[in-house]
């Protein structure tokens, strides 16, 4: 069979393509005004991966992310995601994405449950299909304890397994994860770590981080941005010193 290219597809009916990586920035660059948050960024995340953003604060990991989820329209280049053209096929983009940002918003005076079954009506979850979809995220993520209590009173740690249960409620593809374990006390963060390599394979995981370490025992693949420009790509097991690329590249 040939597959062929979002835009080629008869009809004007967008498919991935299942030769395509997972995600694919081609020059892409991102303004506010005179600040230059992404700088001609071009890379590829592969299907099944786990791969890790590295920088510090302000190097363009949050306005990546959010470009890729649609929150943010690129000043120039081009964003694909399974091939399918992130500005041109935004919708079928965001079926295949699910996003957690560093802060992410819980409504509050929502109990999880509620919280969980309302987020599956946002994404789209054929209603038959809403309770069992709630069932494996519930599950995936250890919340039976806690479905009946408000968001808001949540603790950090199930704050943020319930940030990646909505996420993974439609059971998309590739997850964006913005800093997942910031804020989190040393057993949560461990937890986060297994759960996040428990998905890769089935799933595409795009982190990021600005602590070696955590980039370092979860990822596969590590890009390092700095003031928005990419400064080298490794694969995590042919780095034997992290440490000691990070400090040659900044
Ligand atoms: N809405 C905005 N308006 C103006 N400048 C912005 C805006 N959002 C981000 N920036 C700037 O763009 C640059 C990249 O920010 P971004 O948040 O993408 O970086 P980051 O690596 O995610 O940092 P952090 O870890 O602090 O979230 C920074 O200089 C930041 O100040």
């Amino acid at each position: 069979m040939t597959i062929m290219p979002s835009d080629a597809v008869p009809g004007g009916i967008s498919t991935a393509r299942a030769d395509a990586p997972a995600i694919s920035a081609i020059d892409v660059s991102k303004t506010y005004g005179s600040v230059s948050a992404l700088d001609r960024l071009t890379l590829d995340v592969r299907a099944g991966e786990i791969f890790g953003l590295l920088g510090p604060n302000g190097s363009g990991k949050t306005t990546f992310m959010r470009l890729l989820a649609g929150y943010l329209l690129p000043s120039a280049g081009r964003l694909t995601v399974a091939g399918l053209d992130v500005l041109n096929d935004s919708l079928a983009v965001r079926r295949r994405i699910g996003y957690v940002p560093e802060s992410a918003p819980l409504y509050h005076h929502m109990r999880v449950g509620e919280f969980l079954t309302f987020m599956a009506r946002l994404r789209g979850v054929p209603e038959r299909e809403i309770a069992s979809a709630v069932a494996r995220v519930v599950a995936r993520l250890a919340l039976s304890a806690v479905l009946d209590k408000p968001t808001g009173k949540l603790s950090r740690g199930y704050r943020q397994r319930t940030a990646l249960a909505q996420a993974l409620i439609h059971d998309p593809d590739i997850l964006i994860l913005d800093e997942p374990t910031n804020g989190l006390d040393p057993r949560q963060i461990i937890e986060m770590r297994q759960l996040i390599r428990s998905l890769a394979g089935r799933h595409t995981v795009l982190m990021s981080s600005h602590i070696l370490s955590e980039v370092q025992k979860t990822s596969d693949r590590v890009a390092v941005l700095l003031n928005g420009r990419l400064l080298g790509v490794r694969a995590i097991a042919e780095t034997p010193d992290l440490e000691e690329w990070f400090l040659s590249l900044t």
